[in-house]
């Protein structure tokens, strides 16, 4: 196990009151778990989201993100574990819980030949917890939040991808929200309606409501996110801080050379980890090894040293390394 799920496991024995207080958590499970027939979707997570935070819940397709959201929302049942929302056993407490949650899970159908403003009128009266009497007024806000005020009027298939998205959002703030959960609210969209979408995520954060986003797009997550948690075959494999999951990544040297296979066995020698080879250049992890130490094994040993580095690795190498897949970082 890395050090990364380490740290993830010390949060959860936080979160279950260790000797350290207990962070007031907008979302908290102990072992959650969900298995469908014989295949594990989900498998003992100690998710931990802050309240404040914007939590970026990363990971591959198929790592079992949607399955999680799904069983945070109550809209299926774990097969084992526990979890609370805002502070309230679920689904215990689901009905004091779930309207002070707004969610975007599969997307709202709206409906292509009403106006914005139709449509959110359509899904409010849908809402057993909705006042009519506010109705408008509520909507009108909503409208305004996401930016479509102007656009109200229009109907649902003259607006683009990042303006659907965001009506979508609308939808889930049609009440005031404590938490916020959006699966995936950028797939699908261009790049300006991704922007449109990451800078509203950020703007309700301003706002104070914790927001829980799931996505696969490293890049995303980093522009977007104060925490991260990092999902792998139905494990939860880093959890925390974005700062601190960056910081518990370890140094890796690199040494250019033309003869990379001499260099990695002098990085062997000395005690160095995951020691790789690629064209013109030997890496690995340089652990409590100092830097001066190698440099000079490197020329005792007769390896012509053009350049030697020592670096953290960015997000994306500590992924690949925690899930052995590659993030698109395009988005
Ligand atoms: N209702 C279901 N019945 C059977 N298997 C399911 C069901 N829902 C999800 N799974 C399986 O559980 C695993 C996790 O899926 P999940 O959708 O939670 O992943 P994800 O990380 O959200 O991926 P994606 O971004 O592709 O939705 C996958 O292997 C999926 O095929």
């Amino acid at each position: 196990m890395s050090d990364l799920a380490v740290a993830s496991r010390a949060a959860g024995a936080e979160a279950r009151g260790g000797d350290t207080p207990a962070l007031d958590a907008a979302v908290r499970t102990s072992g959650l778990t969900k298995r469908f027939h014989h295949q594990v979707a989900v498998n003992e997570i100690d998710l931990l989201v802050p309240r404040g935070a914007v939590y970026g819940f990363l990971g591959p397709n198929g790592s079992g993100k949607t399955t999680t959201i799904r069983m945070l929302l109550g809209l299926i049942q774990p097969t084992a574990g526990s979890h609370e929302v805002l502070g309230l056993p679920m689904p215990a407490r689901a009905a004091d819980v779930l309207p002070r949650v707004g969610s975007l899970v599969e997307g709202p159908a709206f409906h292509p030949y009403l106006s914005g403003r139709a449509n959110l009128a359509r899904l409010d009266a849908a809402d057993r917890c909705a006042d009519p009497a506010t109705a408008s007024r509520r909507i009108d806000a909503a409208l305004d939040r996401v930016g479509l005020l102007p656009a109200a009027a229009k109907r649902y298939r003259a607006y683009s991808l990042g303006m659907r998205q965001r009506l979508a959002i609308a939808g889930a703030l049609l009440a005031p929200r404590e938490l916020l959960v959006l699966d995936e609210p950028t797939n699908g969209l261009d790049p300006q309606g991704t922007r449109e979408v990451r800078s509203l995520v950020a703007s309700l954060a301003e706002e104070g409501a914790t927001v829980l986003v799931s996505s696969h797009l490293l890049s995303e997550v980093e522009q977007m996110c104060s925490h991260i948690g990092v999902m792998h075959v139905g494990r939860l494999v880093a959890q925390g801080p974005v700062g601190q999951v960056r910081a518990g990544a370890q140094p890796q040297a690199r040494v250019d050379t033309d003869r990379p296979e001499d260099a990695a066995d002098v990085l062997r020698r000395l005690g160095l980890t995951e020691v790789a080879v690629d064209h013109g250049h030997a890496r690995a992890l340089i652990g409590a090894v100092r830097p001066e130490d190698v440099v000079a094994e490197l020329v005792r040993a007769g390896v012509p040293v053009r350049g030697f580095t020592v670096e953290a690795p960015s997000l994306e190498d500590l992924f690949v390394s925690l899930t052995g897949e590659g993030f698109d970082v395009s988005g």
